[in-house]
C-alpha cells in the first residue's frame, strides 16, 4: 500500500529486481489477498483517512511488514498514524534523515528545519535517532541518504552505493522501501542484512544507470534497466557495504 506518487516506479523497481508486486489499498479485499503476500509494504506519502484502517488491517495479517513513513512531521494526523503504525511491529523502517528524527522525537512540531517528502538533515546526523527508535520500536531503521544507515540498535550497517542525482527523482526513497520489502520476503529472519543489502544493490543499480544518463528523467529508466540486468558477480563486486560497531 504505497503513495500515488510512487506507485508506478515502485512497482517496476520490483519488477526488475525479480519480485511481483501488488498495489492494493481497498480495506475489504486486504483479509482475502494479505495473508497470500510474502511480505506487505505500507507508505503513507498520499495517506487519507480512508486509506489508513487498510493500512492498519495489512501490517496486522501477520506477514513481515516494511515502513516508509513520509513526511511524518507533516501534520499530527500524520504523525499520529506513523506512531500507531509502528506500534505494529515493521520488521524495517526506512525513511530519509528528517523522518527519522520526526519519528524518533515522536512530535510533528519537533522538526523546525522540516520541508516535506525531501530531506533537510543528512543521513549521519539520524545515526543516533535510529538507533534509539530501532531500540523502542524492535524494528530495523534504516536512514537513507549519501552513506545509508541500517541499525537494529545495537549493530550499524553502511551502505555507500548511490549517486545524488537519484534525490531528484520523486519516490526513489519509496522504491527502495519496496525493494527492501522484497529482501525482507526473502530474509525474514534477518531484516538488518536484507536492508542493507537492498539498499546497497538499489545505490549500485543508480550508479550503473548514471553511465547512460543524461538527467533525472533518463536515469529513472536506466536504473530500473540497471536492476533487471544485475549480475551475481557486478553485485558482489561493487557492493560497499560495511559493518561499523
Ligand atoms: N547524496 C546522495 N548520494 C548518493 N545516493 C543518495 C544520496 N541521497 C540519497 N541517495 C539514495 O537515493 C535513494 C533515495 O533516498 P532519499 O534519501 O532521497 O529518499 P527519500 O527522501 O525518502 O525519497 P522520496 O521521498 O522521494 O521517495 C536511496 O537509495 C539513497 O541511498
Ligand atoms: C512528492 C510526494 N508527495 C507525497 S508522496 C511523494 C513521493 C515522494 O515521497
Ligand atoms: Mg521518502
Amino acid at each position: 500500500i504505497t503513495n500515488l506518487v510512487s506507485m508506478d516506479i515502485a512497482a517496476n523497481a520490483l519488477l526488475a529486481a525479480g519480485a511481483s508486486p501488488a498495489m492494493l489499498h481497498c480495506l475489504r479485499e486486504v483479509p482475502d489477498f494479505t495473508p497470500r503476500c510474502d511480505a506487505v509494504y505500507v507508505n503513507v506519502g498520499t495517506l487519507s483517512e480512508d486509506w489508513l484502517p487498510s493500512m492498519r488491517a495489512a501490517a496486522s495479517a501477520g506477514r513481515p511488514w516494511v515502513l516508509d513513513p513520509v513526511a511524518a512531521a507533516a501534520s499530527e494526523f500524520r504523525m499520529e498514524a506513523c506512531l500507531s503504525l509502528l506500534a505494529l511491529r515493521p520488521a524495517v523502517v526506512r525513511g530519509n534523515a528528517s523522518e527519522i528524527l520526526a519519528l524518533a522525537s515522536r512530535s510533528a512540531a519537533a522538526s523546525s528545519t522540516f520541508k516535506g517528502v525531501d530531506s533537510s538533515h543528512d543521513s549521519g546526523d539520524a545515526l543516533q535517532a535510529a538507533k534509539a527508535l530501532a531500540q523502542s520500536t524492535g524494528a530495523v531503521i534504516a536512514v537513507s541518504g549519501a552513506v545509508d544507515y541500517i541499525t537494529d540498535g545495537e549493530q550499524v550497517a553502511g551502505a555507500g552505493n548511490g549517486v545524488a542525482l537519484m534525490q531528484k527523482i520523486t519516490a526513489t526513497g519509496c522504491a527502495v522501501t519496496a525493494l527492501i520489502t522484497a529482501f525482507v520476503a526473502v530474509e525474514p529472519s534477518d531484516a538488518l542484512v536484507a536492508a542493507a543489502c537492498a539498499l546497497a544493490v538499489f545505490g549500485l543499480a543508480g550508479e550503473i544507470g548514471m553511465e547512460s544518463a543524461k538527467g533525472p528523467a533518463s536515469l529513472r529508466m536506466h536504473l530500473i534497466d540497471a536492476l533487471y540486468c544485475l549480475d551475481e558477480q557486478t553485485v558482489t563486486s561493487r557492493v560497499k557495504i560495511s559493518l561499523q560497531s
